[in-house]
C-alpha cells in the first residue's frame, strides 16, 4: 500500500503507481470520508497489462493441471486468513453490512476451491469415426481442453470479490491468463482480492490488474487485439456496449434483471412472503438477482401485502458497521434514479404501503402496491430497496408481464404444486426459476444464466470452464 490509502495496481508482479500521475477517489456509500484512491492508468499501461498476460500464459498453460490448481487452494487459504481485513474493506467501499461482506469473502474462498477441484477433473473427450454413416473404428478423435489466452474479466461494484474471483479462478485452472478490471467502486476490495492472490505465488504477468474509469479505459481494453475472451458482469446498457465494441472474440455477459415473483394460488403465503421479503431487500435490492416485482391475484392481494408490510417494517435501517439489513446505497445517482421510480409510481396513484423516505443515500425499504403496468416502476430495474406489487386477474397474465420484460434473469414460482410448478417454470422466459425460493445465484456450482438483455453465455464453475477453454481436435487414423 502506497501513503495516503492509494492504491497501486499490479503489472507483471510489481505494485505501481501509474505515470499519468492521476488517480481516481474512492467515497464511502455512507460516511462523508474517503475511502482510497486508486490509479488511473493510461493506455501504454493496460498495452503492458495485456502484453505482460500474454508473455506469461504459455507457460502457464504448459504446467499441469494440479500444478495450477495449487495456486487456487493456496489463494483460498490466503484469502481466509484476511477474510476481517478484506470484509472491512469491502463494507466501507461499497457500503455492504459488515457479516454480509465477510461472508463473501468466505464465499470467495469456497468457489475458488470449488474451482480447483472441478479444474482437475475437467477433461476432453474422444470420439470414434464409425458412428457417423459410412465412418471408420480406424478413425478416432482425441478432443482436448485448450485454454483461449489472455481472459479480460470485468466486474461490478456489488460483489467485488465473489463476481470478480468467479471469473479468474476458472481462467486461471484452464490455463488462461487475466487482466482484470475491477468496478472502480469496489476497487480497493479488488487489489486486496488480489494482493492475497499474488501472495499465493502468482507467477510475474499471469494476472495483471488494471484500474481506470470504464468509461475512459473501457472500450480500449474490450477492442484490444491481445484479448481473447471477455467475462463481464454489469449494468445492461454497458454490456450492450461491450458487446458492440469487442470483436471476434467469446463474449460472456451478465446484466441486469427483473426477476418477478409469481404467488399462484395455492401458495404457502407465509413462505412466499419470507422469501420474497428477503429476495427483494438484501443488501438493500443492490443484487442482480433481486426480486425486483410481485405478481399476485386480487383475491389474494391484500392478505399477502400485508405480510409484506409486517415483515419490511421490521428490516433493521441503518449503517453497515451495525450490520443493518438495509443500508445507504451506493452513490446518490443510484438513489436518485431509485427514488424517481417511486415518485413516478406515486404520482400515478401506486399506494405506498410503507417506506418512500430517504436519508441522503439511504433509502428506507418501500413497498408500493396497486403498480400498474404504465409505471416505470413495472419495468426498470431499481438497484435499490423497493418492491412494486402488481395485483393482476390470472396466471396467463403473471406469465404474459414476466415474458414482456426486456430481462429474463431469474423468477420465483410459489405454488404447493408441483406440475403447476413446472408447467408455469416451462413458460417463463428467463434462465432460472426458482420454485418455493427467492431467487438467487448460488449454490456457485449451479449454471447461472441470463436470457434476453440479461446476458449472454453462461456463468457457475462448471460453466465457466467450458467456456474459458476451446476443443482442440487430433485425429488418429489407423
Ligand atoms: N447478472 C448478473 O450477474 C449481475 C448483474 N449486475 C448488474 O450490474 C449493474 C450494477 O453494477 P455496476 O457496477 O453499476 O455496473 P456498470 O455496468 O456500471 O459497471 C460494471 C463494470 O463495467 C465497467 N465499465 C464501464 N464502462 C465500460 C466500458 N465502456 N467498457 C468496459 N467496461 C466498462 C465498470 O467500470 P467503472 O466502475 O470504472 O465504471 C465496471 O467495472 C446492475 O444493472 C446489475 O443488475 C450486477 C451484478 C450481477
Ligand atoms: O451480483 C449479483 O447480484 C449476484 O450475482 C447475485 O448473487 P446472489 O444471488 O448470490 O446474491
Amino acid at each position: 500500500m502506497l501513503s495516503m490509502n492509494t492504491y497501486p495496481y499490479l503489472l507483471n508482479g510489481q505494485w505501481q503507481e501509474s505515470s499519468s500521475n492521476e488517480t481516481i477517489e474512492l467515497v464511502s456509500p455512507y460516511k462523508d470520508e474517503v475511502v482510497g484512491r486508486v490509479q488511473a492508468m493510461s493506455r501504454d499501461e493496460v498495452d503492458e497489462a495485456i502484453h505482460g498476460a500474454k508473455r506469461a500464459q504459455q507457460e502457464w498453460a504448459a504446467l499441469p493441471v494440479n500444478k495450477r490448481a495449487e495456486l487456487l487452494y493456496a489463494w483460498a487459504e490466503k484469502l481466509e486468513e484476511r477474510v476481517d481485513e478484506i470484509g472491512q474493506i469491502i463494507m466501507q467501499e461499497v457500503g455492504k453490512n459488515l457479516n454480509d461482506a465477510k461472508k463473501e469473502v468466505v464465499r470467495t474462498a469456497e468457489i475458488i476451491r470449488y474451482t480447483a477441484e472441478e479444474g482437475i477433473r475437467f477433461n476432453g473427450g474422444f470420439m470414434q469415426g464409425d458412428s457417423f454413416p459410412g465412418g471408420s473404428k480406424n478413425k478416432m478423435a482425441i478432443i482436448k481442453k485448450e485454454a483461449l489466452g489472455v481472459v479480460l474479466a470485468i466486474s461490478p461494484f456489488n460483489y467485488p470479490v465473489n463476481l470478480a474471483a468467479a471469473k479468474i479462478a476458472p481462467a486461471l485452472v484452464t490455463g488462461n491468463a487475466v487482466v482484470f478490471k475491477p468496478a472502480t467502486q469496489g476497487a480497493i476490495s479488488g487489489i486486496k482480492m488480489v494482493e492475497a492472490l499474488h501472495d499465493a505465488g502468482l507467477p510475474k504477468g499471469l494476472l495483471n490488474l488494471v484500474t481506470g474509469r470504464g468509461s475512459v479505459i473501457g472500450d480500449y481494453l474490450t477492442s484490444h487485439p491481445g484479448i481473447d475472451m471477455i467475462t463481464f458482469t454489469g449494468g445492461t446498457g454497458t454490456g450492450q456496449h461491450l458487446s458492440q465494441q469487442a470483436s471476434m472474440v467469446p463474449v460472456v455477459l451478465e446484466l441486469g434483471g427483473k426477476d418477478p415473483a409469481l404467488v399462484l394460488e395455492d401458495a404457502d403465503l407465509t413462505l412466499a412472503a419470507d422469501q420474497i421479503v428477503s429476495g427483494a431487500f438484501s443488501y438493500s435490492g443492490q443484487r442482480c438477482t433481486a426480486i425486483k416485482r410481485v405478481f399476485v391475484l386480487e383475491n389474494q392481494a391484500d392478505e399477502l401485502v400485508d405480510m409484506l408490510r409486517e415483515r419490511v417494517a421490521k428490516l433493521s435501517v441503518g449503517s453497515p458497521e451495525e450490520n443493518s439489513f438495509i443500508v445507504p446505497l451506493v452513490d446518490a445517482k443510484t438513489t436518485d434514479y431509485v427514488q424517481g421510480l417511486i415518485d413516478d409510481a406515486v404520482n400515478k396513484k401506486a399506494t405506498v404501503v410503507y417506506g418512500n423516505k430517504r436519508e441522503g443515500n439511504l433509502l428506507h425499504p418501500t413497498l408500493l402496491d396497486h403498480v400498474t403496468t404504465d409505471m416505470r416502476v413495472a419495468w426498470e430495474e431499481p438497484f435499490g430497496p423497493v418492491l412494486p406489487v402488481i395485483r393482476v386477474k390470472s396466471l396467463d397474465e403473471m406469465i404474459t408481464l414476466t415474458n414482456e420484460s426486456e430481462f429474463g434473469l431469474q423468477a420465483s414460482v410459489f405454488t404447493q404444486n408441483v406440475n403447476s410448478a413446472f408447467t408455469v417454470a416451462d413458460k417463463l422466459e428467463v434462465g432460472t426459476v426458482q420454485v418455493n425460493g427467492r431467487t438467487e445465484r448460488g449454490p456457485d456450482h449451479f449454471p447461472f444464466i441470463g436470457v434476453k438483455q440479461s446476458g449472454l453465455g453462461v456463468q457457475g464453475i462448471g460453466r465457466s470452464l467450458e467456456t474459458m477453454t476451446r476443443d482442440k481436435v487430433t485425429v488418429i487414423n489407423l
